[in-house]
């Protein structure tokens, strides 16, 4: 059926055979077979091909044959370019798939002996479990036939490059050649010929078998590149034994950022590392539209710092923006979120820190770090540094401050007097307090713009429930958003959060414990202006009318006047 010369015009089984095929359909799983070398898995393309072959053994015909062999070479990934030519005229006396694909396996001399050896199951499986092989195995270095030595990964890559090219050559062979010219063109004595090829048959079988067994640790390897990190370092068999803590240190040192700009020349790196890890902030940007009421305190912010961060070159001079704004007003009144708001409107990067972190947490480094925030935040202009509780920073002196407290807040105000001094600089410091009384003079003189934050007014809170309740399942209509609204006089921004939360619980309680972990989202009732109110009975509001007394009283002081 298919002979010596590859010529098959003559072949009556062959013709046949291709009759008996369904032509179409067998081209297409070839095709199949082809596109999945080049995309797929090796193992998904012999799966492929085994498919192939086993349902469509008997209706090969000789073109189908020369097909399936080019494929097979693709396959098998040839180790170099040198032995295409034994391996085709090897590959083309094989006219019965199963014995070509024996042919192919990458098998240990000792399975090749062995009665049993049922290379083509293996050959699928990809796996030869004889002594040979876990030695090999266990080896996990392979050598390889090139004289410069490589890793068995590298030699894989170089060898999918001449794959690619190798398929080219395969495709041009399919269209245009019916002979295997490199096996039957030689012009040589054929006992010398069968022994070379013999000999090359053997050396290539070695080299298929190294690039296409891999061990297990090189196939963990590939798949988990980041699995190559050890515990401390690697060591040879005479090494010096090194702790991994010592390790981890050289390698963290080793790893420090490297310093490109001269205003971090003098900080500590690991401090800007953590400055930039936890400091800047990167959460979702805010919209004016998240913030509900407190257009006065908008409008401001928005004259007198976003404007002046948006275009430096206007708001030069008398026009220039304050260094510093203070936002006071009681507890959950959405003074962080206009902090977030500032910098996502002027595409600045957006610092937080607590100050009273920099006293507690930081005791001891509070200095350095006050110092490190303000060089890191110069080199991420324009930058928002906003400071939650910063009466707990700059509160008015007394002689039984602790001097590291003391301290911090020198280097703040050294700092804060030495940020954007020039032209162009763009950085702004906002401070939010819940005690403005408590800060010092300086702190006051500072910050030049002085808000007050005041609790949303009946509409606000309206507006709040209404963005809360947009994401909810709910039946509230405006008339009863406003109701809510008017009952809850009183409450912060946090506050009104906490209650639509509470509210938004009525519905999950409302499901019979047994169905809760199985019902069905869109089975949960919607939330009802009944949740509300039983909710209103659980979540007080959370700030007293004396305290709102006192923020007005220092509002009229020192605020900003509305
Ligand atoms: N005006 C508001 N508009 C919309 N939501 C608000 C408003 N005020 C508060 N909230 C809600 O309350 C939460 C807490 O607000 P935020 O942290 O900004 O308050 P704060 O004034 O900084 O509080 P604190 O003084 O305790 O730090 C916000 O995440 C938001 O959900």
């Amino acid at each position: 059926m298919y002979n010596s010369q590859g010529n098959n015009d003559s072949d009556p089984i062959a013709e046949e055979k291709s009759n008996k095929c369904d032509g179409n359909d067998f081209n297409t799983q070839l095709e199949i077979y082809q596109q999945s070398l080049q995309n797929s898995s090796n193992l998904a393309s012999k799966i492929i091909l085994h498919s192939v072959c086993e349902t469509k053994e008997d209706c090969f015909s000789d073109d189908r044959m020369n097909k399936i062999l080019n494929s097979a070479q693709s396959l098998i990934q040839f180790p170099a370019a040198q032995n295409i030519k034994t391996w085709r005229s090897s590959l083309s006396k094989i006219t019965d798939p199963v014995k070509m694909f024996e042919k192919s396996i990458p098998r240990c001399e000792k399975c090749a002996k062995s009665q049993n050896y049922n290379g083509f199951d293996k050959f699928i499986r990809n796996v030869c479990k004889c002594e040979t092989c876990l030695l090999e195995d266990s080896n996990d270095k392979p050598e390889v036939h090139t004289s410069k030595p490589t890793n068995n990964v590298e030699q894989i890559a170089r060898e999918k490059s001449n794959k690619q090219k190798h398929i080219g050559d395969s495709k041009t062979d399919i269209n245009t050649r019916t002979n295997w010219e490199y096996g039957t063109n030689e012009n040589t004595c054929p006992q010398s010929n069968l022994d070379r090829e013999e000999e090359e048959n053997k050396a290539h079988k070695s080299n298929v078998a190294k690039i296409t067994f891999k061990t297990a640790r090189e196939t963990f390897l590939a798949s988990n590149p980041s699995a190559k990190r050890v515990l401390g370092v690697s060591r040879k068999t005479q090494g010096k034994f090194v702790s991994p803590m010592i390790a981890a240190q050289e390698k963290q040192e080793k790893n420090e950022p490297v310093v490109s700009d001269d205003r971090l020349k003098h900080i500590d790196s690991k401090m800007v590392e953590l400055i930039e890890s936890e400091i800047i902030d990167k959460g979702t940007p805010v919209a004016w539209e998240d913030i509900a009421g407190l257009e006065l305190a908008k409008s401001v912010i928005q004259e007198a710092v976003v404007w002046p961060l948006l275009r430096p070159d206007i708001f030069t001079g008398l026009r220039r923006p304050p260094k510093g704004i203070l936002l006071f007003g009681p507890p959950g009144t959405g003074k962080t979120l206009i902090g977030k708001c500032i910098a996502a409107q002027c595409r600045a990067t957006f610092f937080s820190i607590s100050a009273s972190s920099l006293t507690s947490k930081w005791l001891g480094d509070g200095e350095k770090m006050v110092r490190a925030l303000f060089a890191v935040a110069a080199c991420h202009q324009p930058a928002v540094i906003f400071i939650d509780e910063i009466d707990s920073l700059l509160t008015q002196r007394c002689d039984s401050e602790h001097e590291a407290t003391r301290r911090i807040k020198t280097e703040f105000l050294v700092q804060f007097d030495g940020a954007a001094t020039g032209e162009d600089d763009r950085l702004l410091v906002v401070g939010a307090t819940n005690r403005p009384q408590e800060l010092d003079e300086a702190a006051r003189r500072r910050l030049v713009k002085r808000l007050y934050i005041p609790l949303p007014d009946a509409n606000a809170r309206e507006q709040i429930i209404t963005n809360l309740l947009s994401t909810e399942n709910n039946d509230l209509t405006r008339q009863d958003m406003a109701e809510i609204a008017v009952l809850t006089d009183g409450y912060s921004g946090a506050d009104m959060k906490s209650l639509c939360s509470e509210a938004a619980m009525g519905p999950i309680r409302s499901v019979p414990l047994s169905q809760i972990i199985n019902i069905d989202r869109d089975k949960v009732r919607a939330v009802s202006v009944q949740d509300f109110k039983n909710a209103l009975q659980r979540v007080r509001p959370s700030v007293s009318q004396d305290d709102l007394g006192q923020y007005v009283k220092w509002n009229n002081t020192y605020g900003q006047g509305f």
